[in-house]
């Protein structure tokens, strides 16, 4: 079994109103805070940032691949699909979004115990009632159904969810490394 880190670093940012994935949490980017809860992991052989062609020269981080997408802003769901047929190399993907700051190796680890299930295809955290699939780990068998949607034209990862076998696993409404800034209202509020 091998497994790698999908760090999904390509939004638009709309709501912040500038790339969030670059604002500095205990002196590191937000990216930096994804990239580091999995590649301590020794379970994780590589950790790819996937983004676009505009924001991949500011990634800073040698512990790390850039993956650039050729159409950029899609959403996730086409964000991990190009993860899934690009990687080749691994069965297991570790997906997580770069707007998570608080995110910990330990929570990291406490997902990863589940991927030596066979009959699953998903293993996805529900925090209260929010399900986190951009926190979450996918095996390469989501490939086909991720293509299916796209073609269908739905964008987001919900249909997916619905399509594969998930292993649904629960967390408490404010675990704080599931919470995901937004706007620069959120993270003045939550930094402190
Ligand atoms: N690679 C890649 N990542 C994406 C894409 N869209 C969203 N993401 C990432 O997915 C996570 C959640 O994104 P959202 O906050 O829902 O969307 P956003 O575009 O970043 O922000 P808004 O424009 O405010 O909705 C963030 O880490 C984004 O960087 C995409 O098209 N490609």
């Amino acid at each position: 079994m091998r497994m790698v880190g999908v760090i999904l670093a390509g939004g638009q940012s709309s709501r912040y109103g500038k790339p969030k994935m670059f604002e500095i949490y205990k002196g590191l980017p937000f990216y930096q805070h994804s990239v580091n809860a999995l590649n301590t992991n020794s379970a994780i052989s590589s950790v790819y940032i996937v983004t676009n062609e505009l924001l991949s020269s500011r990634f800073d981080d040698s512990s790390a691949s850039i993956l650039i997408e050729k159409q950029q802003h899609n959403g996730p769901l086409h964000a991990l699909t190009f993860a899934l047929d690009t990687i080749e190399e691994a069965d297991w993907f570790f997906v997580l979004a770069s707007d998570i700051p608080f995110v910990t190796a330990e929570l990291a680890r406490s997902l990863i115990q589940y991927t030596t299930d066979s009959s699953i295809d998903a293993i996805v955290p529900i925090a209260g009632e929010k399900e986190q699939p951009l926190l979450a780990l996918y095996h390469k068998r989501c490939l086909p159904y991720a293509k299916d949607i796209i073609a269908q034209n739905k964008k987001s990862m919900r249909p997916l969810l619905q399509a594969v076998r998930v292993k649904w696993i629960h967390f408490p409404d404010n675990q704080k490394d599931f919470t995901n800034i937004n706007r620069q209202e959120e993270w003045k509020i939550e930094k402190d």
